[in-house]
C-alpha cells in the first residue's frame, strides 16, 4: 500500500492532465477522470482509495498550514456532529436552534443581542447552547438569579477561565491556582483596603489624578474611554502594585498597552482553542510574558535594593508570601480592578456631562465636605480633598453613592459566569449537569423595566425595587461579591470630586456640538459598554481652582 501511494505521488501526478494556470490536476480513479483538484488535495483524497495507514503518510506529506487547517476543520466537524447528536432529557433546558458553531461569534462579539435572541428564539427563561464541547446554560428571572448567586457548587474562577479569556494566564500564577492561593490573594486584597492602608492611598490617588488631569490642559475634548480609562489604570497600578512602576509613566503606558493587547487579542479562537497557535494567540502569549517580566523585575529590584516603600508590594513582601502569590496578585488584580473601574468612571463622567443637575449636586456635596474639612482654600484642590478622612468619603456622600450605583446599574455589561463543580443542580426545574457552565447576564435584572422603569435612563434618584432579592448586583451578590468594592468606590469618588470641581464639562458630538440625545451604553461591548468610537466626547474647560 505504501508502495502504491508512493507511486501515485511520484508518477501519477506528473502524468495526470493538469489545469496549468491553476495548478490543478484531474484525478483518474477507476479509469475515469474526476474534477480538478490541487496537489495537496489530490494527495489528501488519494488515501481514501488506499486505506488509513497511508492516510497518515499523506497527512504528513502535506504542508504544515494545510495540516493545521484540516485538523481544525475536522475538529469543528466532530464537535458539530456530536453536539447535534446529543439527546436532551426532559429536564434539560431547551437548546438554541441551529448549529452550535453559529453561537461562537455572537457570544463573544454581540453578547447582549445574542442572549436576548436566545431567550426569544427558545421562548424560555433558561436555555442552553454549546461553545464547542462546553455546555453553557443561560438563566434569567428572579428565582434563577437567587439560585445562581447562592448555589454552592457554582464556581466563579472556573467559569471565568473558559468563558472570558482576557486575563493573562500563567499556570500557577493567574490560572490553575490552588484554592489556598486564591484565598491568600483575596486576603491580601482585603488588607490593602483596611482603614490604615486605604487612608494612606487617598493622597497618592489624588496626586496621580492631579498630574494626569493637568496634562489635559485648560480646555479641549477627549474620549472618556481613553483619557478616563488611562487615569483609572494609573490609579489601579498605584493601589495594588508598587511605587517603582506607578512613578514611571512610560512603564505604566507600556503595561496599559500590553493589557489592551490582551483584550484585542482575545478572540473566540484564543478562548475556546487556546492550544491553537493563531497570530492572536501568539500575540497574547507575548503580551503575557512581557507583563510577567515587568512585574517580576519590579519585585526582584525591590528585594535586592533593600529599600522599603510604603506600598502594596511592600505589604505583600513583608507578609512573606511566596513570589508566585505576589506576582499573581498584581497581574490578576490589575486587570480585574482597572477594567471595571475604568468602565464605571468613564460612564459616570459621561452621565454627569449630560445631566447638569446631577453634576451640580455632586459638586455641591464635595464643596460642603471641603468647607467642613480642616483645609484652606489657598491649598490645591488635591491637597484639600486629601484632608477629608476616609470615613467621611465612605459615609457622608449620598449623592456620589447614588451616582455610582446608577452608573453600575445601567453601564456595567457584565455577564456572571460559573461552572458547576458538582453535584448536578436544578435552576427553575432545569438540569445543570456537573461540569456545565452557567451564565447570568446582569441586563436581565438591571435593565428590567418592571424593576427599573425606563431602564436606560440615568436617574440616580430612582427608588430601589422593594423586597426583590438581588434586584441590584452591581457589586455581585450572594456567595460572590466584589472584593475590591471599597477601593473602587473611593477611587471613583476622588476622581469625580477632582473633575467636577476642577473642570466644567459636557457631552459633545463628533463635530463638537452639544449632544442630544445622550450616548446610550452599548452592552454588546462586554468590556467598556462603549458606543461606536468617535461618536461623542467630553468637552471641558478648566475652572479657576488649582488642581
Ligand atoms: C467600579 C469598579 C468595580 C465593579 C463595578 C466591580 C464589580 C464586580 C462584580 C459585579 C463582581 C462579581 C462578579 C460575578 O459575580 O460574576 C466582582 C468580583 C470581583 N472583583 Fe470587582 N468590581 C470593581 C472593581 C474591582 C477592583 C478595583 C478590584 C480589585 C483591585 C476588584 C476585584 C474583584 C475580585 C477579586 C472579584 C472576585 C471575587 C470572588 O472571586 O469571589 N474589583 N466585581
Amino acid at each position: 500500500m505504501r508502495h502504491a501511494l508512493a507511486w501515485y505521488k511520484r508518477d501519477a501526478v506528473s502524468s495526470l492532465p493538469k489545469v496549468p494556470w491553476l495548478d490543478l490536476y484531474f484525478i483518474r480513479y477507476n479509469n475515469v477522470y474526476h474534477s480538478p483538484v490541487s496537489l495537496p488535495t489530490f494527495r489528501l483524497i488519494m488515501p481514501y482509495c488506499l486505506g488509513l495507514q497511508t492516510a497518515a503518510d499523506a497527512f504528513r506529506s502535506i504542508g504544515l498550514a494545510t495540516q493545521f487547517t484540516l485538523a481544525v476543520v475536522i475538529f469543528l466537524l466532530i464537535v458539530t456532529v456530536t453536539s447535534a447528536l446529543q439527546k436532551d432529557g426532559v429536564d434539560s433546558p431547551p437548546s438554541l436552534p441551529g448549529s452550535s458553531l453559529f453561537a461562537i461569534y455572537p457570544f463573544f462579539r454581540r453578547r447582549y443581542d445574542f442572549l436576548n435572541w436566545g431567550f426569544h428564539a427558545t421562548g424560555h427563561s433558561v436555555f442552553k447552547f454549546n461553545l464547542l464541547r462546553n455546555t453553557v446554560v443561560v438563566v434569567s428571572g428572579e428565582s434563577a438569579r437567587q439560585t445562581f448567586f447562592t448555589a454552592k457548587g457554582l464556581d466563579l474562577t472556573e467559569g471565568f477561565k473558559i468563558l472570558s479569556g482576557a486575563i493573562p494566564m500563567v499556570r500557577g500564577v493567574t490560572s490553575d491556582l490552588q484554592t489556598r492561593r486564591i484565598h491568600l490573594i483575596h486576603k491580601r486584597l482585603a488588607n490593602v483596603q483596611r482603614n490604615g492602608p486605604l487612608s494612606e492611598l487617598i493622597p497618592r490617588i489624588l496626586e496621580d489624578s492631579r498630574r494626569l488631569m493637568e496634562s489635559w490642559g485648560t480646555a479641549g475634548k477627549f474620549d472618556p474611554f481613553e483619557k478616563v480609562y488611562e487615569l483609572t489604570f494609573q490609579l489601579t497600578i498605584r493601589s495594588i502594585s508598587c511605587t517603582e512602576i506607578a512613578d514611571d509613566p512610560a512603564l505604566v503606558a507600556r503595561l496599559k498597552k500590553l493589557y489592551d493587547d490582551l483584550d484585542t487579542g482575545t478572540t473566540p479562537a484564543t478562548v475556546l482553542l487556546p492550544w491553537l497557535p493563531t497570530p492572536a494567540m501568539i500575540k497574547k502569549l507575548w503580551s503575557t510574558k512581557e507583563i510577567y517580566d515587568i512585574v517580576t523585575k519590579a519585585i526582584s529590584d525591590r528585594e535586592q535594593s533593600g529599600v522599603h516603600h510604603n506600598d502594596t508590594l511592600q505589604m505583600l513582601l513583608d507578609a512573606g508570601d511566596d513570589k508566585l502569590v505576589v506576582v499573581g496578585f498584581i497581574m490578576g488584580l490589575l486587570i480585574a480592578g482597572a477594567r471595571a473601574t475604568g468602565t464605571t468612571a468613564s460612564w459616570l463622567l459621561t452621565f454627569l456631562g449630560g445631566h447638569t443637575d446631577w453634576r451640580n449636586k455632586a459638586a455641591y456635596e464635595v464643596e460642603k465636605l471641603l468647607s467642613a474639612s480642616n483645609s484652606s482654600p489657598s491649598q490645591r484642590l488635591s491637597e484639600r480633598l486629601a484632608s477629608i478622612p476616609l470615613e467621611v468619603w465612605e459615609a457622608e456622600t449620598p449623592v456620589l453613592d447614588a451616582i455610582i450605583r446608577e452608573t453600575t446599574r445601567v453601564a456595567q455589561p457584565h455577564t456572571a459566569m460559573r461552572r458547576n463543580l458538582g453535584p448536578d443542580l436544578y435552576i427553575d426545574n432545569k438540569l445543570i449537569p456537573s461540569g456545565a457552565y452557567v451564565i447570568y447576564p446582569f441586563s436581565d435584572v438591571h435593565l428590567d423595566p418592571e424593576l427599573y422603569p425606563d431602564p436606560w435612563k440615568f436617574d440616580p434618584a430612582r427608588k430601589e425595587p422593594d423586597g426583590v432579592p438581588y434586584s441590584y448586583v452591581g457589586w455581585g451578590g450572594g456567595k460572590t461579591t466584589c472584593l475590591g468594592t471599597r477601593l473602587a468606590k473611593v477611587e471613583l469618588k476622588l476622581i469625580t470630586a477632582m473633575f467636577v470641581l476642577g473642570f466644567e464639562h459636557s457631552v459633545v458630538d463628533a463635530s463638537g456640538e452639544p449632544m442630544y440625545p445622550l450616548p446610550t451604553p452599548n452592552w454588546n461591548d462586554i468590556l467598556l459598554c462603549r458606543p461606536p468610537q468617535g461618536s461623542f466626547s467630553l468637552g471641558y474647560n478648566k475652572t479657576s481652582i488649582a488642581l
